[in-house]
């Protein structure tokens, strides 16, 4: 049985009813002999997009040429394969495949590229030579136009026993590769949505290893806790055992013990991060990746940035639209180089809890804020400088050309530079980049010296190197050149010795050098010239001379091209045993120029550098949202103060022991109407803690910040319609994510709570979450709301207060003054936003009426108190 494709459906061919679609269905003895050799190929990558190499194409056959056409909308067609018939064909020009493979990537494919590896003029009466060159998979591209510049490309590696799970993590471009290890599923979940990586290798027991699933996908053998939204590449259990991936690290990093990797005892960690590399190995053939030395991570180093919070921050897309303009990354990203930007979107998604490490980011800012000239010249520099990373990357799996090695020897060149700049600084961020080793400047010298000025993008044509560099390719080249003068001087030379004056000297690819003759001078031709091909208007001869000369400059051409590309590779290789070197700057260089960018955004929108204490303090004075701020024309944004968790020690009257004294509240009821500001402010408060957090001085006149363990926030009604759950279900799914996680150490940032369901059912939750956050968690809470009744709470408990959001009532129209201050809103605006919107009179009047009832009779706030006094013994 065959499948098929009719002519009649959108992509097949109108000249073929039926073709093959599915390469396991044909009798192999059958076909041609390179059908043969694709089905064999095909057979060891089943679960990829075999692109394969014929002429200058790049060909799929069968099923695989069903995805190509469906996917990038091409054309199905087919073609006959010996005595089987036809199979389904499609195919991209060979120049273009990077361009087409990047799509299929992108949609979740593998793609095997299975190149022509000799000339087809070599391979006379036989089958052209073919092998795969290259896999590509989500998580190990290396090709400059398949990544984005300001974010990194991670390959993950789990590994899950129970509880426990083991988390490996490299991006191949930059070479970044770091493990961990831990013991709740929720963190790993959240690891994972923090580092969005591309591809996610599970091992597995599946019986179809080697497949990727897309995002969204399903399969059995998926642990559940594993996010669906993305690539997940089934592996074998064997590279994940304890012992093989052992030894593996071991042997990649020629070390004798994994201590100094920091993982020896953290099994689950290892066996990723074995797994991980032998994927690799795998998947990059005889291109070894230059990884950097495996780094271990624990995740409660830094403060957990879960997904809600994320998404609910905008930190690097708005939730609106998914777009990177209106985030805080947008905000604040002022690098100057692709490597900054993707360290800041890092830094951003790994803020710190570490007071020390946050003072010393914080201390270089303010001698880059300090120091203007420094700041502009070291921004100016830096502007010059190359993504190093991933141009080492491609250097040291043998994939750079020409033009990235001169971009990579131009930003060397920029770092002595810079290490001059910074001679006289304080700071260990700047410090580290005083120092270029000379043997990289040296290296940056020499391609310059050897690479002319801007080379070609192919790297076996030629026109690479220099004169001067190698004295037998400068030999070759001047035997050439004499060759080519000789031709040169031909055409003067036959025409004074023919005495036709038309005669001329010409080259196409066909019969190479040819001299020409118009039809009306061939009796004049000399008995040595042989024709070679006849046109309407002349005629084309060679001479044995003439083509002697020909080949000479042939195969010395061949030659010389092959002489460039090998002193080419050498001098790819010296940059590949740099790799390491150029890495550790690239590092150095990336973070210095986050911090440029940050101080550079603190000096232009008036940033103060908050004073981090120990405690649980977050005090802003005339806070203002980063991004609101900068979207609003200047001086527009209405900045206000913060103020919770203060403590005041002082000695006790009585005692010898410290009494402390509440200065400002740990949970904060916000009240006020629609549209006033509420939603922004807690945002507000958010962010700048972050922001904090990760170093950056913060949009405030001053600020006085204790470390946050997490910031949770609840904020907005979304339905997850891909869960399938209602907007109130997810509402109460992430407040009760709350309630079991924070600690008092946290920020909680709630806006609204209880809208989905029945009123008093939904102001019963409000209340009952409120007291609970204030009362036995105590953590600091800002918690935003429409229900009037929870200002009750801050009578009640003394850690609770009400501010509003003030707006200013005109007969006819409300002014919104955006200004948050102390006491609760005593009324909600709602109805005037209706009459306003347009509400009939009567059903504005009416609504009045009953409100004025409700509120006559109601008895919650009252109620609840009793209850609560009653409750006490
Ligand atoms: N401090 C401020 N200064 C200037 N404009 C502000 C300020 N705060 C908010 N705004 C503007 O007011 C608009 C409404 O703010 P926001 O969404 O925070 O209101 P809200 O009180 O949460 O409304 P709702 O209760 O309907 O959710 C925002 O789009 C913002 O542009």
């Amino acid at each position: 049985m065959t499948a098929s494709y009719s002519a009649s459906q959108p992509n097949a061919s109108n000249n073929a009813n039926t073709f093959i679609t599915d390469h396991r269905l044909v009798d192999r003895s059958k076909l041609t002999q390179m059908f043969q050799h694709y089905v064999e190929t095909k057979e060891k990558y089943p679960h990829a997009v075999l692109l394969y190499r014929v002429g200058d194409f790049f060909e799929c056959y069968f099923e695989d040429a069903v995805i190509l056409a469906q996917e990038l909308e091409l054309y199905l067609t087919s073609k006959p394969v010996g005595e089987v018939g036809r199979v389904s064909m499609s195919g991209v020009p060979h120049h273009a495949w990077e361009r087409h493979a990047t799509v299929l990537v992108e949609k979740g494919y593998a793609v095997v590229i299975c190149d022509q590896v000799e000339d087809a003029a070599e391979a006379v009466g036989r089958l052209v030579r073919r092998e795969v060159t290259r896999i590509l998979t989500p998580g190990t591209l290396l090709e400059e136009g398949m990544l984005k510049a300001s974010r990194n490309n991670y390959l993950a590696a789990v590994v899950i026993a129970g509880e426990h799970w083991g988390l490996a993590y490299a991006d191949i471009s930059t070479g970044e590769f770091l493990t961990t290890q831990g013991s709740s599923s929720e963190h790993l979940t959240q690891e994972l949505m923090r580092l969005q990586p591309a591809e996610v290798l599970v091992p597995t027991n599946a019986p179809d290893l080697g497949s990727l699933l897309r995002p969204g996908e399903k399969s059995d053998h998926l642990p559940e806790c594993l996010p669906p939204a993305f690539c997940y590449a089934l592996r074998s259990q064997l590279p994940f055992s304890a012992g093989e991936a052992r030894s593996r690290l071991l042997q990649k990093f020629k070390v004798r013990s994994l201590e100094g990797l920091g993982c020896e005892h953290l099994p689950l960690a290892v066996r990723a991060a074995g797994g991980l590399l032998e994927y690799l190995e795998d998947t990059q053939k005889e291109n070894s990746i230059p990884l950097q030395l495996l780094r271990t991570y624990t995740i409660t180093d830094y403060m957990i940035v879960d997904h809600q919070t994320r998404r609910n921050l905008e930190i690097t897309q708005t939730v609106r639209d998914g777009s990177f303009h209106g985030s805080l990354l947008w905000a604040l990203d002022r690098t100057s180089t692709a490597m900054g930007s993707r360290a800041l979107r890092r830094w951003l998604l790994q803020p710190l809890l570490d007071i020390k490490g946050i003072r010393a980011r914080q201390d270089t800012i303010q001698e880059l804020v300090e120091n203007t000239p420094l700041r502009q010249d070291l921004r100016q520099l830096l502007r010059q400088i190359y993504d190093l990373e991933r141009l080492t990357g491609r250097a040291g799996s043998g994939r750079a050309n020409a033009k990235d090695l001169v971009a990579l020897a131009d930003s060397v060149s920029k770092l002595p530079e810079l290490a001059l700049l910074v001679m006289d600084t304080a700071s260990p961020f700047l410090k580290a980049l005083q120092k270029v080793p000379p043997g990289l400047e040296e290296l940056g010298q020499k391609i310059r010296s050897y690479i002319v000025e801007s080379p070609p993008i192919h790297i076996k044509e030629g026109g690479l190197i220099r004169q001067g560099v190698n004295p037998q390719l400068d030999a070759r080249r001047a035997l050439v050149e004499e060759d080519q003068k000789w031709i040169a001087n031909l055409e003067v030379e036959e025409r004074a010795r023919t005495g036709i004056q038309t005669l001329k000297v010409g080259f196409n690819k066909t019969f190479g050098y040819y001299i020409s003759i118009s039809r009306a001078k061939v009796d004049q031709v000399p008995s040595n010239y042989i024709r070679k091909q006849t046109l309407t208007n002349e005629e084309r001869y060679i001479t044995p001379e003439l083509k002697e000369r020909e080949a000479r400059i042939l195969t010395a051409r061949d030659d010389l091209n092959q002489m460039e590309y090998e002193i080419f590779v050498a001098l790819r290789e010296e940059v590949a045993a740099q790799a390491e070197v150029i890495r550790n700057l690239s590092r150095a260089v990336a973070a210095v120029d986050v911090l440029c960018g940050l101080a550079e955004l603190a000096v232009y929108q008036g940033y103060c550098r908050p004073e981090m204490v120990e405690g649980r303090e977050i005090y802003v004075v005339d806070g203002r949202h980063p991004v609101v701020e900068q979207s609003l024309p200047m001086g527009f944004f209405v900045p206000n103060s913060t103020q919770l968790g203060g403590m005041n020690r002082h000695d006790a009257k009585d005692a010898k022991e410290e009494e402390e004294e509440r200065v400002s509240p740990d949970l904060i009821i916000l009240t006020g109407p629609n549209a006033s500001g509420k939603s922004c402010y807690l945002r507000q408060v958010g962010l700048i803690q972050l922001m904090a957090q990760i170093g950056s001085f913060v949009p405030a006149r001053y600020a006085k910040l204790s470390v946050c363990d997490r910031i949770f926030t609840r904020v907005g009604a979304v339905d997850d319609l891909a869960t399938g759950q209602s907007t109130f279900m997810v509402e109460m799914n992430e407040t009760a994510n709350i309630l079991n996680h924070a600690t008092s150490r946290s920020l909680v940032l709630l806006d609204e709570i209880g809208r989905g369901t029945a009123t008093f059912d939904g102001l019963a939750i409000a209340w009952a979450v409120a007291e609970y956050l204030a009362a036995e968690i105590g953590a600091r809470t800002i918690f935003a709301t429409h229900y009037h009744e929870l200002n009750e709470l801050a009578s009640l408990l003394p850690n609770v207060a009400n501010y509003q959001v003030t707006v200013k009532e005109l007969p006819d129209q409300i002014i919104f003054l955006h200004q948050v201050q102390p006491g609760g809103a005593d009324k909600s605006y709602g109805i005037e936003a209706g009459r306003l919107a347009g509400l009939p009179g009567v059903v504005i009047q009416r609504a009045k009426q009953v409100m004025g009832q409700i509120e006559k009779h109601s008895k919650i706030a009252i109620g609840l108190q009793s209850l609560e006094s009653s409750d006490r013994p």
